[in-house]
C-alpha cells in the first residue's frame, strides 16, 4: 500500500513535479545574488532619516519598501510619471529603476501556475500535495528497508537505479518535505481556503496639521531601517491622511503634523506564521536556506527517473496471473514470498489448478496482505528463503504486518506453507520455517503441515499438490516446468587448470560472445561478485558461480572447482577453448565494495578468489586493498599467483597473506591468517574497512570466529557489521 502511494503519484505527476521542482530550484538561488548584491544596511540609521533623503529628491512618494531580499526600494510620483528604484540604505541616494528580470518573472509563473492562471495554480497545489505524500512515503519506506528509522543512515545496496534513489532521496526528503509543506500552505492561502490574515485597523483621526517633514516626525525617528518592512506616505493634499509603518510586530498610524502614533495593531499569530513559511518557501531572506532547498529540488528528476526505473523493473519481473480473483470475493488466498521471481511461477501453476477446480482464488505478494476478508476459506503460503535464512523481497515485512495484523482479525482460516529453497543452506527454508511458527503462534490452524522444496523439485510441489488435494477433497494435479532463463551463448575462449597433483582440481574458464570483432555479440553490463548461471546440457536448473572479471574486461572469467558427481562443474572442466554453454547473468548487489575509499578486507579460500581477484584488478584507483586467501598447496594450487603479484607492483593490491594447508610451513588455514594478524585487522576496522569474504560455507564460519575477538575490542561484533553492509558474504 505504502510503495503504491508512493509510486502512483509520481508517475502520474512526474513531469508537472520536474517542472516545479526545477523551476524552484532556479529560484532558489536568487536569494543569495540578491544577497551578494544588496547594499549593507547599517545599524543606526533611523527610518525618519531615510524617509527624508528620499522625499527629498521626489516630488510624491507613495512607499518605501524593505523586501525579504534585503533590497530597499521606493516608488514614487516624478512630475506625472511613476517609477521604482532601488535605493542606498545608508544615504537614501537613488541606485537606478528595479525591476524584476523577465526571465524570473516567467520562472515564477512557470513554478506557481505552469504560465497557465488559476488551473495551473491549482494544479501546482495538487503537485505540492503529490510531492508531500511521496516525500513523507519515501522516507518510510527507505526507513523500512534500511532497519527502522534509527537506521536511515546505513549504506544503501541494490542496483544503481536503487542506490541513486535511496542515497538522493534521504538527502533530499527533509528539504522537499520543507517545500512542499510550506508550497501547499501558500497555494491554500492564495485560493483563500485559510483563515484570514490581519487584524482590523482602528479608525484614526488626524490632527489635520500642517505636515511636517517626514524626517522630524518623533515616531519614525524612534524606528530603525532594519526593523521597518513598509513605510506608505500620506496621500499629498489630504490633511487627514496618515504614514503607515508596517514592522515585523505590527502596523502603526503615524500623524503627519505631529509625529506621533496615533494607533498601533500588532501582527497576528497567523501573520507571523505565514511571514515564516513564505521565508521558509523561498529561502527570502535565509539565502542559505534557500539554497539548501533549491539543491533538494534539483534532486527531483533524478528521483523521477530512477524511480520509474525500479516501478518497471518491479512490474516487469512479477508474472501476471490472468484469472486472478477479486480479493474480496476470493476463496483461497495465495501469498507469495519471492525474490528471483521462479516462486511466482509455481504460484501461477497453482493458481490455474485451484481455478480449474472451481475454486475463486486470488494470488498476491506476502507483503500486500492487509485483511481476510469474510470469503477467504484457506492462505496458501509459497515462500523463499535468501540471504543467510531470511525473508525474500515480496515478503520482507510480512511477519511485521501479520503480527499486527493478526490480532484484529476476527478469524482463523487454515493455512499451508510451501517453503522453497536450497538443502545446501544451512538454514534450508529458514524463512518459510519462521513463517509457518507465526501462524502458528497467531493461532491458525494447519490446512497441511509445512512442506520445503529443494531447488524448485518439480516432483515435489507435485506432491504437496496431491496432498493438498488430499486436504480439500478433490485432485489437484500440479505439473510445474521451471521457466528457463534467457541465456546467452558463450565460448570458452581459454583456461587454466590446478590443483590436479592436490586432488582438488579448479579451472580458471574465461568466455566470451562467440563471433569475432565488431560480429562478437556485445556483452550485458555486470561487476566482479555477480553470478553466471550456466544450465549444463540436461540439466534444469542453472548452477550459479561468482564472475572474477567485469564487462570492462570484454569476458566473463569465472573458477570452477570440480565436485565429485557434479553436473555443470564436470561438464565446464570437459569443455575446451571453442567449446559453448548456455549462461545468463545474475546481478548481485550485494556483493559489492561500498562506495568511497575506506579500506577493503577480502577473505576466501580455494575458488572463492575468483570475485576477489576481480575486485582487486578493478582498483585502479589504488584503493587499500587486502587480501588474504587459503588454498591447498603453493605449487599446484596457488590461483591467480602470477596476476597478484603484480597487482602488489601496481598498487592495485596493498597487501596479500596466504594460507596453504599443505604447505611447507606446516599447514595454515586462512582463519589462521586472520588471528596472527588481529591488530593490523581491528586498525583497518577501525578506519573504516569493509569485508567482503568468498568460498565455502566452513570456510566463512571459521572465517566469522576468528573475525569476532578482532572487532569485539572496537565495540563491534559481525551481526552489527553485517546490517550496515560492512561484512559481506557470497558462500556456497
Ligand atoms: C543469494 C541467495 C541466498 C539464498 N539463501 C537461501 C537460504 O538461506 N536458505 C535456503 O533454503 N535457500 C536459499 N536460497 C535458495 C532460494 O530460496 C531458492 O533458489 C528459491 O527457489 C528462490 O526462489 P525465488 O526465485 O522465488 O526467489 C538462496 C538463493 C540465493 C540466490
Amino acid at each position: 500500500m505504502l510503495r503504491r502511494l508512493h509510486a502512483l503519484p509520481g508517475l502520474v505527476l512526474a513531469l508537472g513535479l520536474t517542472v516545479t521542482a526545477l523551476s524552484g530550484a532556479a529560484l532558489s538561488v536568487q536569494p543569495a545574488l540578491d544577497r551578494l548584491a544588496a547594499p549593507a544596511i547599517p545599524s543606526g540609521t533611523s527610518v525618519a532619516a531615510l524617509a527624508g533623503a528620499v522625499a527629498a529628491r521626489h516630488e510624491s512618494v507613495d512607499a518605501i519598501r524593505l523586501r525579504a531580499d534585503g533590497i530597499l526600494t521606493v516608488a514614487f510620483s516624478d512630475g506625472g510619471g511613476r517609477g521604482v528604484e532601488q535605493i542606498d540604505p545608508g544615504t537614501g541616494a537613488g541606485l537606478g529603476p528595479y525591476q524584476v528580470s523577465e526571465t524570473t518573472r516567467f520562472v515564477t509563473n512557470l513554478h506557481r501556475a505552469f504560465l497557465s492562471g488559476d488551473a495551473g495554480r491549482a494544479v501546482a497545489g495538487i503537485g505540492a500535495l503529490a510531492m508531500l505524500i511521496l516525500s513523507v512515503s519515501g522516507a518510510v519506506l527507505l526507513a523500512r528497508r534500511l532497519g527502522g528509522a534509527g537506521a536511515l543512515l546505513r549504506p544503501i545496496r541494490g542496483t544503481p537505479a536503487q542506490r541513486w534513489h535511496g542515497e538522493l532521496g534521504r538527502f533530499a526528503a527533509a528539504g522537499l518535505i520543507l517545500s512542499s509543506l510550506t508550497g501547499l500552505w501558500m497555494s491554500a492561502g492564495s485560493f483563500g481556503l485559510m483563515p484570514e490574515t490581519g487584524g482590523t485597523t482602528p479608525e484614526v483621526a488626524a490632527s489635520g496639521g500642517v505636515p511636517a517633514p517626514v524626517g522630524t516626525l518623533a515616531a519614525l525617528r524612534a524606528i530603525d531601517v532594519v526593523r521597518m518592512r513598509e513605510l506608505t506616505f500620506p496621500a499629498p493634499g489630504d490633511p487627514t491622511d496618515t504614514y503607515g509603518l508596517r514592522t515585523a510586530a505590527g502596523e502603526a498610524r503615524i500623524d503627519a503634523a505631529t509625529g506621533a502614533e496615533l494607533s498601533f495593531t500588532p501582527a497576528t499569530p497567523l501573520d507571523r506564521l505565514n511571514d515564516l513559511l513564505r521565508t521558509l518557501h523561498t529561502g527570502r531572506g535565509a539565502w542559505a536556506l534557500g539554497l539548501l532547498l533549491g539543491l533538494s529540488a534539483a534532486t527531483v528528476p533524478v528521483l523521477g527517473a530512477t524511480g520509474v526505473v525500479m516501478w518497471w523493473r518491479r512490474r516487469a519481473a512479477r508474472p501476471r496471473i490472468a484469472t486472478n480473483a477479486p480479493l474480496r470475493s476470493a476463496d483461497t488466498l495465495i501469498l507469495v514470498g519471492s525474490e528471483g521471481n521462479s516462486t511466482w511461477g509455481f504460484a501461477a501453476t497453482l493458481h490455474t489448478a485451484l481455478t480449474r477446480a472451481g475454486h475463486r482464488v486470488h494470488t498476491t505478494a506476502m507483503n500486500d496482505l492487509r485483511q481476510l476478508p469474510a470469503a477467504t476459506e484457506r492462505l496458501l503460503i509459497l515462500v523463499a528463503t535468501h540471504g543467510d535464512g531470511g525473508a525474500p523481497g515480496s515478503a520482507s515485512a510480512f511477519l511485521s504486518r501479520l503480527a499486527h495484523l493478526a490480532p484484529r482479525m476476527e478469524r482463523r482460516v487454515p493455512v499451508a506453507v510451501l517453503g522453497f529453497g536450497d538443502r545446501s543452506f544451512p538454514r534450508f527454508c529458514g524463512y518459510a520455517e519462521q513463517v509457518s511458527a507465526a501462524f502458528a503462534a497467531q493461532g491458525f490452524p494447519q490446512l497441511q503441515p509445512l512442506k520445503r522444496i529443494d531447488r524448485r523439485s518439480a516432483q515435489e510441489f507435485a506432491q504437496w499438490g496431491r496432498d493438498l488435494g488430499t486436504s480439500l477433497g478433490h485432485d489437484l494435479v500440479l505439473e510445474h516446468t521451471a521457466e528457463r532463463p534467457k541465456t546467452l551463448a558463450l565460448e570458452l575462449a581459454s583456461r587454466e587448470d590446478y590443483g590436479a597433483a592436490s586432488g582438488v582440481p579448479v579451472a580458471i574458464l574465461r568466455f566470451r560472445r562467440p563471433g569475432q570483432g565488431a560480429a562478437a555479440g556485445r556483452l550485458p553490463a555486470f561487476e566482479p561478485g555477480d553470478l553466471l548461471g550456466i544450465l549444463a546440457p540436461g540439466a534444469d536448473m542453472p548452477r550459479f558461480y561468482s564472475l572474477a572479471s567485469s564487462s570492462r574486461d570484454g569476458m566473463l572469467e569465472i573458477c570452477v572447482r570440480l565436485r565429485a558427481g557434479g553436473l555443470c562443474s564436470t561438464f565446464l572442466h570437459g569443455l575446451a577453448p571453442g567449446g559453448r554453454v548456455e549462461a545468463f547473468i545474475r546481478a548481485n548487489p550485494v556483493f559489492r565494495p561500498a562506495k568511497g575509499r575506506a579500506p577493503l578486507i577480502l577473505i576466501g579460500a580455494g575458488a572463492g578468489i575468483g570475485p576477489l581477484a576481480g575486485l582487486v584488478r578493478a582498483n585502479a584507483a589504488g584503493r587499500p586493498v587486502h587480501l588474504y586467501w587459503g588454498g591447498r598447496s603453493p605449487s599446484s594450487d596457488f590461483l591467480y599467483e602470477h596476476e597478484l603479484a603484480q597487482h602488489l607492483a601496481e598498487k592495485r593490491l596493498t597487501s596479500l597473506q596466504t594460507a596453504f594447508s599443505r604447505g611447507p610451513d606446516g599447514g595454515a588455514y586462512v582463519q589462521d591468517r586472520i588471528t596472527a594478524d588481529a591488530p593490523r585487522l581491528r586498525e583497518l576496522v577501525r578506519q573504516g574497512a569493509q569485508i567482503l569474504v568468498c568460498g565455502g560455507r566452513d570456510m566463512a564460519e571459521a572465517v566469522t570466529r576468528a573475525l569476532d575477538p578482532v572487532v569485539r575490542p572496537l565495540g563491534l561484533d559481525l551481526p552489527t557489521l553485517k546490517s550496515c553492509g560492512r561484512y559481506v558474504e557470497d558462500v556456497y
